[in-house]
């Protein structure tokens, strides 16, 4: 038995459960209490079912949860961990795909094992009003095997310090991309890169002019391996560019990927106050990962202050010196979540090393 939340679960024999994913489950929960237009949740993967029965125990409004898992064994189980916990939840033992093809669901949470590849159009099409994704083949995604991403994803995923995000961007742009043919548009809630996986909160607009006003948020990332300047290119169309503007060296291009932004900061500060009053085991590091997120700029990429500092033989300093020094110097920049020694900023490349430079000497 195992407790997680206000629920208490049998996670069985041969039935999965990965306490890592405790925070994830907070989240999604706080979520769900921040999305008072959801009234149907369908956890498509529900393994123990703790997911799902979490929901229906922990949000304070009664929404209608369904459970479903291809595997009898896991069906049994959370059949039983529902009857326990004294939720009554529908269970449903089929694939995802086939529940997902005939059934919609206002929030459609999908929690594979690795990729949520095959199941992105059924999702896009099932999710009335929002849907939660995981992802957990972050190798493939992130640029580390290129084939296998590009064949998933068919995106060409460029290998750099910001590969986590990267990662986040690929998948945006191919739920996106799903979500378009049903002329919706997905509206990122909140999304974040953590540990071993990616999990993406997304809202979901109807219509044709959302779906095209959406398609503008997707396009390329130009990056310069040698001077590390990169930039992003809006649009589908080809680019008639292949060296950098500022060293004149060969540039890579990612994409396609989403460049819009990445969360919608309301929301974010209405998880946080959600997670601030409730009883979740994960708080601290979830609202803590959240509060970066929440001041995140919204821009594609991120600079890792120790491989710039690797590059010009300087000390780092502490990144919110740096995030000030550049503040200072009228450009935007702020921390994070993808890596504590990151930083955003549109400061451009020379600034930053001379920032960086500078701040090393006086460290
Ligand atoms: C990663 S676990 C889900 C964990 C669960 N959502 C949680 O939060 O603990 C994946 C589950 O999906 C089930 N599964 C995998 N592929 C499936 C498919 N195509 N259709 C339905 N269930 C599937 C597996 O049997 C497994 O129980």
């Amino acid at each position: 038995m195992i407790e997680e939340g206000c629920v208490s679960i049998d996670v069985g024999k041969g039935v999965f459960y990965n306490p890592r994913m405790e925070m994830n489950r907070d989240i999604t929960v706080a979520c769900l209490e921040a999305l008072p237009e959801v009234s149907t949740y369908v956890d498509a993967m529900g393994a123990s079912g703790i997911r799902g029965i979490r929901v229906k125990k922990e949000v304070s409004r009664d929404v209608e949860v369904t459970i479903n898992d291809w595997d009898a064994t896991a069906c049994e189980l959370i059949k039983r961990n529902a009857l326990s916990n004294g939720v009554k939840v529908s269970v449903s033992n089929c694939g995802a795909n086939t529940l997902l093809s005939s059934t919609q669901f206002d929030f459609v949470d999908i929690d594979p094992f690795g990729t949520p590849a095959p199941y992105i159009n059924s999702t896009c099409w099932a999710s009335k009003r929002a849907m939660g994704i995981t992802a957990t083949d972050t190798a493939p995604l992130c640029g580390a095997h290129l084939k296998s991403g590009i064949r998933t994803y068919a995106a060409y995923p460029l290998k750099t310090e910001y590969y986590a995000e990267m990662g986040l961007r690929v998948l945006l742009g191919k739920v996106a991309r799903e979500e378009a043919k049903y002329d919706r548009a997905l509206k990122p809630l909140l999304c974040h890169a953590t540990e071993h996986y990616i999990r993406l909160y997304l809202g979901v607009e109807h219509g044709r002019a959302a779906a095209d006003r959406m398609m503008k948020e997707m396009g390329f990332i130009v990056h310069c391996f040698k001077c590390k300047n990169r930039f992003e290119a809006k649009g589908l169309a080809p680019l008639a560019l292949d060296t950098c503007p500022v060293c004149g060296a060969k540039v890579g291009i990612g994409g396609p990927v989403w460049l819009g932004a990445t969360k919608d900061k309301a929301f974010v500060e209405k998880v946080i106050g959600v997670l601030e009053k409730g009883r979740f085991n994960k708080k601290g590091p979830a609202i803590k990962m959240l509060s970066i997120i929440k001041d995140e700029l919204d821009m594609p990429t991120f600079y890792d202050q120790h491989a710039i500092c690797r590059d010009l033989k300087a000390t780092p300093s502490d990144i919110s010196t740096l995030i000030r020094a550049l503040n200072d110097l009228g450009y935007s920049a702020s921390r994070t979540h993808y890596l504590g020694v990151g930083f955003k900023t549109d400061a451009p490349i020379n600034i930053i090393k001379g920032t960086v430079l500078r701040l090393s000497k006086n460290a």
